[in-house]
């Protein structure tokens, strides 16, 4: 069936009200609650997970654990764009169909770059045969009901990156994101997103073209910083927005809202977990309690066994204990400190990347940083809690993060290929 009337790539990019802020697709972590919680806090449009299309298209069970009633609710989860990886463009469709009354867009993921992903021949391991992505993606064009959109990983070389992405766009994707990495880029060898190739790509597809850029926002004053150097029309953060979903506030300098503390955000995480049917946003529960609060568990280690051994399948009340917990222990920080002294937010030196770095007390959430050396991480914090003082040199480029959930949560989720 060949649609007669759906939204080019700019009238829906209209029609969803111009977002700037995205949430990527990350498995396991941008699910359902994950996205309501994002959304008070900035987050303009959301992608879900990967879904796995075969997977999704024939067994109930699988699509049951990634997707209930309430995803993609007008109400509460819209703006949203579904992402599948795939490598057969009738069971893409398949996958597709299921959801093309509940989302804007669906979104192929043509970044994957784990193993399993090379095995079963999906995501950035599709970027050997350029003519089954353009099948995948056109058969999805013609037959769907919403547009199809795309997320790019690059090639080391530029214009082969630009050949690439304009034959993505010749398919009939009307959004592209671009992951400034290439596939090599993971694990240990992960590195800065590179925001000038974004940019010259940017500069040499048509102008009208809906244009995200991806990777290194560790701040919501990144946000800018990258539409600026990009001429993005939006941008979207993964990591940045697991640490901190008060990464995408922009609105307003509001302490609260950009580094929200981690008493309050995780008492309102857990009360949207709640409400939410299905069971991914109870399996997402626990990575996002150690995200949350990564910093604040680097102080109050006593915690972190707690947590970990803290079944995701546990009685609410059990987590609700933990939570009760940070709660406490924040209450009696704000009454035994002078907090008007430490509790500010303070520019630290401009690092390599571009950004600056910001010194945010333990309790509120913040960015993750790794150290050189792979020991210490968030020593700049402890610095401003008054525990521990070092040189910044300690403090790698973001960089030197890993992305580890990034690479390893896909293979868990897909190695049934
Ligand atoms: C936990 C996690 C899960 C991810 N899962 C996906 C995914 O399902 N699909 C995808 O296209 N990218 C996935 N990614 C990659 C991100 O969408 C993003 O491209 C990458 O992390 C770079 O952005 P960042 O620098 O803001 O982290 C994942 C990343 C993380 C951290």
């Amino acid at each position: 069936m060949t649609v007669t009337k759906k939204y080019s790539g700019r009238e829906l990019y209209d029609a969803i009200g111009r977002p700037k802020t995205i949430v990527a697709p990350m498995v396991d972590q941008s699910e359902l609650a994950w996205r309501i919680l994002s959304r008070r806090y900035g987050a303009e449009l959301c992608y879900t997970p990967m879904f796995h299309a075969r997977l999704f298209a024939t067994e109930q069970k699988y699509r049951d654990s990634m997707w209930s009633e309430l995803d993609g609710d007008t109400e509460r989860d819209r703006p949203l764009i579904v992402q599948f990886c795939a490598n057969d463009p009738k069971i893409l469709l398949n996958a597709a169909k299921m959801v093309e009354n509940k989302c804007d867009a669906v979104d192929l993921n043509l970044g994957c770059p784990q193993g399993i992903a090379k095995k079963g021949k999906y995501g950035s391991f599709l970027m050997e045969d350029w003519d089954l992505i353009h099948s995948l993606i056109r058969n999805l064009h013609d037959n769907l009901n919403v547009p199809v959109t795309a997320k790019i990983r690059i090639y080391d070389d530029w214009e082969k990156s630009l050949k690439y992405a304009k034959m993505v766009l010749d398919a009939g994707a009307q959004f592209i994101t671009v992951h400034g990495r290439t596939r090599d880029m993971k694990g240990q060898a992960t590195g800065l997103a590179n925001w000038k190739i974004i940019k010259y790509l940017r500069d040499n597809l048509p102008e009208n073209q809906v244009f995200f850029a991806n990777g290194n926002i560790l701040y919501p004053a990144d946000l800018k910083r990258c539409e600026e150097e990009t001429s993005c029309d939006a941008v979207m953060s993964a990591e940045g927005n697991l640490y901190n979903p008060g990464v995408f506030w922009t609105k307003d300098n509001d302490v609260d809202k950009q580094f929200p503390r981690v008493d309050r955000i995780l008492r309102e995480y857990f009360e949207i977990v709640k409400t939410c049917p299905g069971v991914a946003s109870r399996h997402a529960m626990k990575a996002h309690f150690f995200k949350l609060l990564h910093a604040f568990l680097n102080v109050h280690k006593e915690l972190r066994p707690i947590i970990g051994k803290t079944s995701v399948h546990a009685h609410f009340d059990e987590w609700e204990n933990i939570v009760r917990k940070v709660e406490e222990i924040v209450e009696e920080i704000y009454q035994k400190s002078n907090i008007e002294e430490v509790d500010v937010i303070t520019e630290g030196e401009i690092q390599s990347w571009g950004g600056s770095y910001k010194e945010v007390p333990y309790w509120r959430c913040q960015p993750y940083f790794r150290t050189v050396d792979g020991q210490k991480q968030n020593t700049r914090v402890l610095k401003v809690a008054g525990q521990q003082d070092v040189s910044s040199d300690a403090i790698s480029r973001p960089g030197k993060r890993r992305h580890s959930l990034a690479e390893q949560e896909p293979v868990k989720k897909a190695k049934e290929e």
